[in-house]
């Protein structure tokens, strides 16, 4: 039996790449004999630029660039098809993990250093740049990006505001004119982790900014602001941020994009697993194995795992999900997809000692599972 194992990260634990290593171990500890192959995957949060650039081979580029309180961070991005595609992970410039818990401050933090990178990557001469969003701490709709690259968003005395994205309310005009004009000939995907809306209940303010430390009360403002940032965007571009599908993920940072940099939104999943010749792996499998932290109903919508299990379901494959929690009660619309759920844990404990104990977990459900598929 050949079995793929293609997990996401377990959020605050273990990278897909470890977590995919202590399944295959567990496996490799069983009565099975069998064969697999490790296929770590990433939906457009963290962790997704690395495993692209990793797959293809691609070149790093190391660079400093501007975290989301404005201080120096060294990261990198990398370059794909012979340097023709730059590949940026919007989270290493901007990320949530950059930032401790007390310096979170979703009215100031800002997506400038994704910009910054974008400049590198034309820098190098890269004509098409690959953007995966998600794990940010921001909720600037790209206007720290956009001003990295040379926009200007000026309140009604023609001054350019300063505290974005707070100052969002007061902006009249966007000025375009000191844009980089190397960005009218570059092509860029936006890879998005979730396909939220701009705004409202279900927009990127509501539902991802109080994990960026949003109160109530900053939620409404954030909302407000990303609301007139999209009104005066369809004035000066005649594009709709607000209508257009995964505008939410990354504080909004994927519709300012789409909207003044004609960017293509797309689902985090399913273009890693396209870019990254998924379907090659599928087809040698007979089982395929994936995971997150968490397996429930919103892993349906075009998270990691669904993305897999979709895919895994079309070829007619049997599918396996771990995870730290599933559900208590089975799921119909999740059987659809995985053929056994199955939580990882080994006993009633605190989310600290689950957090740490996740790769024996995994080592152990691995070789559980290979105990009884010999069975
Ligand atoms: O960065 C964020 O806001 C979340 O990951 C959703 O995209």
């Amino acid at each position: 039996m050949h079995i793929l194992i293609a997990p996401n990260a377990f959020k605050n634990s273990l990278s897909a790449q470890v977590a995919a290593a202590a399944l295959a171990k567990g496996v490799s500890q069983s009565s099975l004999n069998c064969t697999t192959e490790c296929f770590p995957i990433a939906d457009g949060g963290d962790g997704t630029a690395q495993l692209i650039i990793q797959k293809l081979k691609g070149e790093v580029i190391p660079v400093t660039v501007t975290d989301p309180l404005g201080r120096p961070v060294k990261t990198s991005f990398g370059l794909i098809d012979g340097g023709q595609t730059a590949v940026i992970e919007m989270a290493d410039a901007s990320g949530l993990r950059l930032l401790k818990t007390d310096e979170l401050n979703p009215l100031r933090a800002s997506s400038y250093g994704t910009g910054e990178m974008i400049k590198a990557a034309l820098d190098t001469g890269a004509r098409k740049i690959i953007i995966a969003m998600g794990g940010s701490a921001t909720v600037d709709g790209a206007t720290g990006i956009l001003s990295a690259l040379g926009a200007r968003f000026l309140d009604a005395t023609g001054n350019p505001l300063i505290h974005l994205p707070e100052s969002l309310s007061q902006l009249e005009s966007i000025d375009l004119s000191g844009l980089d004009n190397r960005l009218a000939g570059c092509e860029v995907v936006v890879l998005c982790d979730v396909d939220n809306q701009l705004l409202g209940d279900n927009g990127a303010a509501a539902v991802f900014g109080p994990q960026k430390g949003a109160d109530a009360a900053a939620v409404k403002l954030l909302d407000a602001g990303l609301a007139k940032l999209s009104e005066v965007v369809m004035k000066t571009t005649g594009k709709n941020m607000a209508a257009i599908k995964y505008g939410g993920a990354a504080g909004g940072a994927s519709a300012g994009v789409y909207a003044l940099l004609n960017a293509k939104l797309v689902n985090g999943i399913n273009y890693l697993l396209d870019i990254t010749g998924f379907d090659d792996a599928l087809q040698k499998a007979q089982l395929v194995i994936t995971g997150e932290g968490s397996i429930d109903e919103q892993t349906l919508q075009g998270k990691g795992p669904f993305g897999v299990a979709s895919r895994a379901k079309a070829k007619g494959l049997p599918v396996i999900g771990v995870a730290g929690k599933i559900p208590l009660e089975s799921n119909e619309r999740l059987s659809q997809y995985f053929d056994v759920l199955l939580a990882i844990g080994h006993g009633p404990a605190d989310i600290a000692t689950a957090l740490a104990d996740t790769e024996k977990n995994l080592i152990r459900t691995g070789q559980s599972i290979g105990n009884m598929l010999k069975m």
